[in-house]
């Protein structure tokens, strides 16, 4: 029998709830393959702001330091908006990010035959289908460079810099092309080089790296046209490597081309071999507590988290399957709803895609 210690942030809106699918799902899988999942519950986000005073406390960063695995639903709401930014419940995700040196985000985006109804392309776009996967940098960028206000001659300013150095880049470059060694042997490096010095550094140290991969092809795309790009011909991409603030907006919209956003998986991994695994979307509050929200990006997150942290790969597909086999008998929740379509909440998606398992 094999032991891991699993972190668990439910975090804020929907996160609780997807989240107790996720671990009713690995409950089912350890005990058909009996292995012991331990889990310890970590607060983090508003939940923690409001009931420890910060959102990533020192005593559960340690909790999640100290694991095999980090599974996280999500933080954030309206409630904790007015707070400054480096008290809001995202500084802790963050934080966390930066901590277990999680640098390398993983976010597949396949569109399911099951979901090609779900799919706003018109179906001469989708063609064969999409697979492509985003490799966004994660612990770097305008999201971690020094920001401030200041008094200018027009008013108060304020500023984000976007910074990358050259190690940053060429490790986010080896994961792109080694994700791409395994696929369709293609990486498109995501940039806006013809505006930004850091993009020029960034383009140049993916030629460099690319130098060490004779068998991936490399090319280069400018972000705005990559955005027209993914609805136009998506799949054009096989490995999308980019900047941590244009991956985490380019990702949500090619969610959006898989079906939704609800079902999209995501693995955050850097040289140790603690992972991050959550789903890519954010806390929904406007549909929390409505039994509304999908838990399939919550539920693959931790089929990926089998995969990657664990090396539990046929656990891990029997989790892939299972939810391909729940769409193709028609099952829905509200977001990827269609015509004939049986309409479940996140408990009864879930149940079923754990039973389904057996
Ligand atoms: N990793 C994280 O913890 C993230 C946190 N956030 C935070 O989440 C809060 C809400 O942000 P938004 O911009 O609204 O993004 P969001 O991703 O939470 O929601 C965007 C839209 O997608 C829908 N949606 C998201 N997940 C869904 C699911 N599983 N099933 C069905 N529909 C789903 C929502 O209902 C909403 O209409 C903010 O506080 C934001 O900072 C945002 C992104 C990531
Ligand atoms: C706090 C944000 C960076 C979270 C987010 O939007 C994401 O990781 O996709
Ligand atoms: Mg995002």
């Amino acid at each position: 029998m094999m032991n891991f210690h699993i972190a668990v942030i439910p975090g804020d809106g929907i996160g609780p709830e997807i989240m107790d699918q996720a671990l009713l799902v690995l409950k089912e899988i350890g005990s058909i393959y009996h292995h012991e999942f331990r889990f310890s519950e970590v607060m983090m986000g508003g939940c923690a702001i409001d009931k420890k005073g910060e959102a990533l406390p020192q005593e559960d960063l340690t909790i999640c330091l100290k694991s095999d695995a980090v599974l996280l639903g999500a933080v954030g709401g309206e409630k904790w908006d007015h707070l400054p930014g480096d008290q809001r419940p995202e500084r802790g995700l963050l934080r966390l990010r930066k901590e277990l040196g999680s640098y390398a985000n993983i976010r597949p985006a396949v569109l399911y035959k099951e979901l090609k109804d779900a799919c706003p392309l018109k179906s001469e776009i989708i063609g064969e289908g999409i697979d492509l996967c985003v490799v966004r940098e994660l612990t770097g960028g305008i999201y971690f460079g020094e920001k401030g206000r200041r008094r200018g001659t027009m008013g108060e300013q304020a500023y984000d810099i976007e910074i990358y150095s050259e190690t940053e880049i060429e490790s986010i470059a080896r994961t792109a092309f080694e994700v791409a060694r395994k696929r369709n042997k293609k990486v498109t490096s995501i940039d806006k080089a013809n505006v930004l010095e850091s993009s020029r550094l960034w383009r140049s140290v993916m030629e460099k790296v690319a130098g060490e991969y004779d068998d991936v092809v490399l090319n280069h795309m400018y972000i705005d046209n990559a955005a027209m790009q993914l609805i136009k011909n998506p799949s054009q991409f096989d490995v999308i490597v980019t900047t941590n603030m244009f991956g985490d907006i380019l990702s949500d919209e090619a969610s959006m081309i898989t079906g939704s956003i609800g079902i999209l998986p995501s693995a955050s991994l850097g040289e140790g071999k603690i992972g991050i695994y959550e789903p890519i979307h954010g806390s929904a509050p406007d549909i929390a507590g409505l039994d509304l929200a999908n838990p399939i990006g919550m539920i693959l997150s931790a089929a990926m988290m089998l995969r990657y942290s664990f090396d539990l790969e046929s656990e891990a597909k029997s989790i892939e399957n299972a939810v391909v086999n729940i769409l193709g008998k028609n099952i829905r929740t509200r977001d990827i709803m269609g015509e004939g379509m049986h309409l479940v909440g996140t408990k009864e998606m879930g149940k079923l895609i754990a039973d389904e398992l057996r």
